[in-house]
């Protein structure tokens, strides 16, 4: 029988396996390696982070990505050239985790990678007649194996479109799995690049959890920053708080129809980017906005999204909510948000015993042991799969 094969059977049937979790997420800030244990699977699961890192991108690559991350028309061989480099990349920056954290790479027993998504494509985006959902994440994970000498599971998202999905958001599978508590009716709320959130029900009736994307989070706060601060993002919303939220603008924003789409529904910086904010700056007539109340009206744009998406859809009397990703520490986006639902209590997911820098990654690790030895769980409308393709070592 082949080595890896009986490597892997192995693993499956560990008491206790040792996984890497891996995410590079819309925001292209860095990579975040979560490792963690588990033991058990699905509602059984037992697990620990032990170790956690965010390792920022350099400028340099950041550019690279972004010259084909999200845009219609791209260098095939700069994508060809990525594919290979960022998996091998990534195996290094484990590599030098590993080693800081004194931890032996052969004591790993996978790594679960999501790859860098460089476009998502669900049809309510392409509208392609004969096209189903689509999404591309690059990085290949033969690199990441063959370097770090460790099984490793990725393109968790293939599997999810094959079964009738958008391939996003998969958060579900993970808050399901660790945040929900019978007796308590939960949010669980994700600002990164994208906002997306998980409902899950006090009944703890998995039929009724419902996850998907709200809208942006801080795609264009960050690519506002960006274009006209020369700065990665708005560290402490220090701009949003010099400019004045122009209200007009920011109706012109919501009335986007991606927020009255059915749901589950997923999106993008395809979408949310800056062409979208300059059209509806022509329609309004504010393209002279001073560039602070630009970044201040796109704060309040995700912060409102993100409002009327929770107060349209849940009664939100004795809901908890608990924030992860970036936008966590946005506080003029969590305050817009605090203010309008003062009876709601808002917290971060270190409440439950979850780094919400971590969450993403923590995820991924989880995903990686569900398709080690989970079996496919039946959440809301979800498609009840195992997701992830194995790569072995040399
Ligand atoms: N101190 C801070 N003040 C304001 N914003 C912050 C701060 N720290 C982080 N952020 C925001 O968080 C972003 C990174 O968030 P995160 O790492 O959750 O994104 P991601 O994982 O790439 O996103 P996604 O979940 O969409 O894939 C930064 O780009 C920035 O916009
Ligand atoms: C295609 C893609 O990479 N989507 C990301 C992105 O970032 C947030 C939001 O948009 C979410 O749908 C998803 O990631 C998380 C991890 C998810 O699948 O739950």
């Amino acid at each position: 029988m082949n080595k890896n094969l009986q490597k892997l059977f192995a693993v499956a049937q560990k008491e206790e396996r040792l996984g890497i979790g891996l995410m590079s997420g819309t925001s292209l800030d860095g990579l975040d390696i979560a490792l963690c244990s588990f033991s058990g699977s699905g509602l059984q699961t037992q697990f620990k982070l032990i170790h956690y890192i965010t390792i920022p991108y350099g400028e340099t690559f950041k550019k690279e990505v972004q010259q084909v991350f999200a845009q219609k028309h791209a260098n095939l061989e700069e994508v060809t050239l990525l594919n290979a480099y960022i998996g091998s990349f990534h195996a290094e920056l484990i590599l030098q985790s590993l080693a800081e954290w004194g931890v032996a790479p052969g004591d790993v027993d996978f790594i679960a990678s999501h790859g860098q998504t460089i476009y998502h494509a669900p049809k309510r985006l392409h509208g392609q007649a004969g096209y189903s959902n689509a999404t591309l994440q690059i990085g290949d994970a033969d690199h990441i194996a063959v370097k770090t000498g460790i099984l490793t599971i990725s393109d968790f998202r293939q599997k999810h479109i094959a079964a009738g999905g958008e391939g996003a958001p998969l958060a579900l599978y993970g808050d399901v799995l660790l945040g929900s508590k019978p007796g308590e009716d939960r949010i669980l709320l994700n600002i990164g690049g994208i906002a997306n959130l998980t409902y899950l029900p006090a009944d703890a009736d998995y039929t009724k959890v419902m996850c998907t994307d709200i809208g942006p989070g801080n795609t264009l706060i960050d690519a506002a920053c960006r274009a006209y601060f020369d700065q990665p993002y708005d560290e402490d919303s220090a701009i949003a708080y010099s400019g004045v939220v122009n209200e007009t603008l920011l109706d012109a924003l919501l009335h986007h129809p991606f927020f009255n789409e059915s749901l589950p529904k997923t999106t993008g910086p395809e979408l949310f980017n800056l062409n979208f904010v300059a059209d509806a700056q022509q329609a309004t007539r504010t393209l002279n906005l001073p560039k602070a109340d630009l970044v201040a009206t796109l704060s309040a744009f995700t912060g409102r999204s993100i409002l009327r998406f929770i107060a349209s859809n849940f009664s939100t009397t004795g809901m908890k909510i608990f924030v992860s990703g970036g936008g966590a520490r946005n506080p003029f986006v969590t305050d817009y948000i605090k203010r309008a639902l003062p009876g709601v209590a808002l917290a971060d997911t270190s409440e439950l015993g979850i780094n919400p820098d971590a969450k993403e990654a923590i995820l991924f690790a989880l995903l990686g042991n569900e398709a080690l030895c989970g079996e496919p769980t039946a959440i809301g409308n979800n498609p009840k799969v195992l997701m992830g393709k194995f790569s072995f070592p040399l």
